[in-house]
Parts: C-alpha cells; sequence; structure tokens
C-alpha cells in the first residue's frame, strides 16, 4: 500500500479546513488526535447536562430581594468552584441581537474563500482570518476556522481586519463590544460579591484597559468526527471568556468527565480561564473544555475573551488569603503569553505561578 505522505504543519495551516472539506479531503496527520476505537461512545453523548444556569438580572437588580440576590449569589459561588462556568441568562442582551451576531458569523464564513482571504493573517499572527499560529511540532491542529479580533481597548482594534462584508457586520460587532463590555462588569462585581469581596476588587485588577478579543469559530463538519476535534482540549488563559453557540459540540471536563454544554440561543457561557482562578487563589477553577467534531453539521461560536490589560500584575485577593487557605498563586503579568507558549505544547501554565 503506498505510504500517505503528510504536509508539514506549516502547509496544513496554511489551508483552510473549510476548503479542506469543500476539496473532499479526509483529516490527515496532525489533525488526528483521537484514536477510533479509544473514543468511548457513551462521553460523547448529547445528554441535557447539569452546567449550572445563573441569572445576571437577580445579581445586579436592585428590584431583587436581598434573599434572592443572596441565594443567587451562592449558587454563582458554588457553580464556580465546581463548574468553573455557568450559562449566564438575564445578561440584558435580546435574544434578536444574539441571532444577529450568530448570522453576521454563519454570513462571513460562508462567502468565498477569496473574500475572506482579504482579512487572512500569517501563521505567526493573532488577529485577522485563518487557523491559530503554529503549534509546536508534535501538536494537534483543530478542525475549525477562525477569525480573531481585538475589540477593547479600542486602539488595538485593526479595522483593516474587521470584514466588510457582511455590510452590517462592523456594527453588530461594535455594538456585541459594548454589550460584553457591560456584562463583564456585572459578573465581576458578582464574583467578588460571591466571595464576601468589595465589589470593584476584580475589576480592579483587571484595570481600564482590559482586554476583550472576539474569536469567531468556524466548525466544519467533519467525515470522522471519532478521529478529530474542533478544538483540542484546553483551558483559556483569560481572566474569563463568554461564549455565544448555535449548535451542541462544546464540552466541559469536570472531575474527569465531559460534559456538554446545551444549545440555547438565550444564553452565554460564562467560563473561567486561568487567570479568574489566580485572582481568586484557587477558589474558582479555570475549566478545561474542547469541541467535538460532527459529521453532519457545521457549528458557529463566539468567544469573547476577557483578560487584566497588558503589562498589569494580578494576584490573589488579599480578602481571600488566610491562616486555613495560605497563598497558592503568585502575583503576575502578561500572564496569556506564558499560557500561549504552554498550550502550542499541548500544556496549561499554571504551574509557572504555583507556589
Ligand atoms: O467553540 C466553542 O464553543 C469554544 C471556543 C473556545 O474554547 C475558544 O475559542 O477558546
Ligand atoms: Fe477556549
Amino acid at each position: 500500500m503506498a505510504e500517505i505522505s503528510v504536509p508539514p504543519v506549516e502547509v496544513l495551516l496554511s489551508k483552510r479546513v473549510q476548503e479542506m472539506v469543500l476539496h473532499g479531503e479526509e483529516p490527515l496527520g496532525p489533525y488526528i488526535c483521537r484514536s477510533g476505537e479509544d473514543v468511548d461512545d457513551k462521553e460523547d453523548i448529547m445528554d441535557t447536562s447539569p452546567i449550572p444556569i445563573i441569572d445576571l438580572n437577580c445579581l445586579s437588580s436592585s428590584t431583587t430581594s436581598d434573599k434572592d440576590r443572596e441565594q443567587e449569589l451562592e449558587k454563582l459561588r458554588a457553580a464556580l468552584s465546581s463548574w468553573g462556568c455557568f450559562q449566564g441568562i438575564g445578561h440584558g442582551i435580546s435574544v434578536s441581537f444574539l441571532d444577529k451576531i450568530r448570522q453576521v458569523s454563519r454570513e462571513f464564513f460562508k462567502q468565498p474563500m477569496e473574500e475572506k482571504n482579504k482579512y487572512a493573517k500569517t501563521v505567526v499572527d493573532f488577529q485577522g482570518y485563518g487557523a491559530d499560529p503554529v503549534p509546536e511540532q508534535g501538536q494537534y491542529l483543530d478542525w475549525s476556522d477562525r477569525l480573531f479580533l481585538d475589540v477593547f481597548p479600542e486602539d488595538q482594534r485593526q479595522y483593516n481586519l474587521w470584514p466588510q462584508l457582511p455590510v452590517s457586520f462592523r456594527e453588530v460587532l461594535e455594538d456585541y463590544a459594548e454589550k460584553m463590555k457591560l456584562v463583564t462588569e456585572i459578573t465581576s462585581k458578582a464574583m467578588a460579591k460571591s466571595l464576601k469581596l468589595e465589589e470593584n476588587c476584580f475589576l480592579e485588577q483587571f484595570g481600564e484597559q482590559a482586554q476583550l478579543q472576539a474569536r469567531f469559530n468556524y466548525y466544519s463538519p467533519c467525515q470522522r468526527p471519532d478521529l478529530v476535534l474542533g478544538l483540542k482540549p484546553h483551558a483559556d488563559g483569560t481572566g474569563y471568556t463568554i461564549i455565544l453557540q448555535d449548535e451542541v459540540g462544546l464540552q466541559v471536563l469536570k472531575d474527569g468527565k465531559w460534559y456538554t454544554v446545551p444549545k440555547d440561543p438565550t444564553a452565554l457561557l460564562v467560563l473561567m480561564g486561568d487567570q479568574m482562578e489566580i485572582m481568586s487563589n484557587g477558589i474558582f477553577k479555570g475549566t478545561v473544555h474542547r469541541v467535538l467534531s460532527n459529521s453532519e453539521r457545521d457549528r458557529i461560536s463566539v468567544a469573547v475573551f476577557y483578560t487584566p490589560e497588558v503589562g498589569k500584575e494580578i494576584g490573589p485577593e488579599d480578602g481571600l488569603v488566610n491562616g486555613d487557605r495560605p497563598k497558592i498563586y503568585k502575583r503576575v503579568k502578561d500572564y496569556a503569553e506564558t499560557h500561549w507558549k504552554f498550550y502550542q505544547r499541548g500544556m496549561r501554565a499554571l504551574h509557572t505561578v504555583q507556589i
């Protein structure tokens, strides 16, 4: 039998997965990260998952009774210390607006390659259309394409990489960015209150120039979902990440078991990254997650990464350190950069800041 020759990673990365699918190409080489026989069918069953649901309105509204607010804050604390994530509802963004985001994202990826490549990134860039920067040799590639754009601070926006088509893309993303900023304010305050801390403490750690980056992910159908993942298991290097999806596929890892994030068009998944784990002195958990590929349908997600200001030192809140609970993480700045170096090697970086 003729040996299959696998092109080098750089060559594979310079191709879009969507293009490979259009040409009927099968996943091969570094895309293969699972062996068909090892995949436990049961783990992939898309059953209803018990991921906690938190009503952000109940946490922030002045009309909520103290008792209801206290109960919801306790639910939030429990969710973040066990799951490290929750499905957020009552965030103040209408479902028709969330549908608009999903729609412009789909419309962007539906366009011919030629149009999308106007925003193409090189293999080493972050911002733009394409695959993630080159992982180290021996690492797996993801069965997905993405468009990555910085949205805050505003002077980081590279408007030349913001799609001109669909025509509403820019306006919708600007609007979504403002709304996301509000969601991060409500959420960061609620997280602090749930730990009996001063409500602005996390916002102060994030800083006035905190970063928001939008990553539009497109997961093409895949003929061999048993061999290939849409996105490999990882924890985010963010403070936290807010994810909008249109179909199931995202899974979070808890106590060694994968749980599927259910499809709820009104909800935003709020997922702790490593930096919230550091700031909460290990009380909140940075959650490992992955995306399965699917043989029948495609999937869109928009992940908004919320990360402390560049150059700003963050660390465990003083109020969370005491005799019973010593400090477990060092103070650190620009952790996201260290995170990325380890991510490229398929590892987490939290141990680099452990005391
Ligand atoms: O597609 C998703 O639902 C998750 C995306 C994600 O984990 C990421 O972009 O870091
Ligand atoms: Fe992620």
